[in-house]
């Protein structure tokens, strides 16, 4: 990851009170732990610009193998990150348990540079190179990683919040075609209008199950300060909410990772200021309403 710290965000949630608000809302919760994930210890770069790929490979292969047993057990599965990275193994589990299902990913980022794309090397802004098919020849593929089977095509991905994209992510996503609702289309169009033409756009019929990949710095920084990749100009809270009302309300979703919450960054303030943002955005996929 980037900047330590994002290791703390499921517990710093947990803390700020989320088994309790999802109980609240008449919910059967089951608080599956953490996934195990290995020490930074004997990581190397391989020849690649990509930082602790071991650490993230056998993490992402951990997260899938719970993701895949929540999903299988019946339940929606709440993955709480971590950095980015995560998405890899959630939705290679999610998809493993419901091959169909699509990718909602909310994010003032594309994360979709590829090993050779990236600027910085951090894992967090490659997630969604390792899973979608068109780009597997342009993958090296890294050691570890070996049990992705990409399990994406570009037109199972709408993006929503994008205000921060690399020039090669950029390129990928025009060449691909993915369907993407930047910041731009959401202050041109409107929330519902972006939410009702990304959701028609994946699913026509109204019938596969939804991965939403929520990433808190999709939301203004004002909202959401200790995360590590802060941009201005971001969703605001209400924005936020309706995303997650509207995936809410079709009954299909059936995974949500919430990532890149890094309570040590930013004074306490802003560790609270970002919990409660994140809890709002929780609370409301899983059956949370502003009209109560
Ligand atoms: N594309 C990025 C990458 O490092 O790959 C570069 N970017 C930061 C960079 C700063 C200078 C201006 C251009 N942007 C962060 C992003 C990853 C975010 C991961 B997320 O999980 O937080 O979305
Ligand atoms: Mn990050
Ligand atoms: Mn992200
Ligand atoms: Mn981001």
């Amino acid at each position: 990851m980037a900047k330590p710290g994002t290791e703390h965000g499921p517990d710093a949630l947990r803390e700020g009170g989320l088994i309790k608000k999802l109980m609240g809302l008449g919910l059967d919760v089951h608080d599956y732990g953490d996934v195990g994930t290995p020490s930074h210890e004997d990581d190397h770069h391989f020849d690649l610009p990509v930082k602790n790929p071991k650490h993230v490979a056998t993490a992402s292969e951990n997260i899938a193998a719970d993701v895949y047993n929540v999903i299988k057990s019946g339940r929606t599965c709440l993955a709480l990150g971590g950095d980015h990275s995560m998405a890899i193994g959630s939705i290679f589990g999610h998809s493993l348990a419901e091959p169909e299902h699509v990718v909602v990913w909310v994010d003032a980022h594309a994360d979709i540079n590829t090993p050779l794309t990236s600027s910085s090397g951090n894992m967090h802004g490659m997630p969604l190179s390792f899973l979608v098919k068109e780009l597997q020849p342009y993958i090296s593929k890294l050691p570890g990683f070996e049990f992705i089977k990409p399990c994406l095509s570009a037109k199972n991905i709408a993006y929503i919040g994008l205000r921060d994209v690399d020039p090669g992510e950029r390129y990928i996503i025009e060449k691909l075609g993915i369907q993407s609702f930047s910041m731009s289309e959401v202050d041109r169009h409107g929330i519902k209008d972006v939410v009702e033409k990304a959701m028609h756009y994946l699913d026509p019929e109204g019938v596969k199950p939804i991965h939403l990949s929520f990433d808190i710095d999709a939301l203004d920084p004002s909202l959401a300060p200790s995360t590590g990749t802060p941009v201005p100009g971001g969703l605001s809270i209400r924005e936020g909410n309706y995303i997650c009302e509207e995936l809410a309300a079709t009954g299909r979703l059936t995974c949500v990772d919430i990532a890149e919450v890094n309570p040590s960054l930013g004074n306490e303030r802003d560790n609270l200021i970002t919990v409660n943002s994140a809890l709002s955005i929780i609370t409301h996929c899983f059956g949370g309403r502003r009209q109560g």
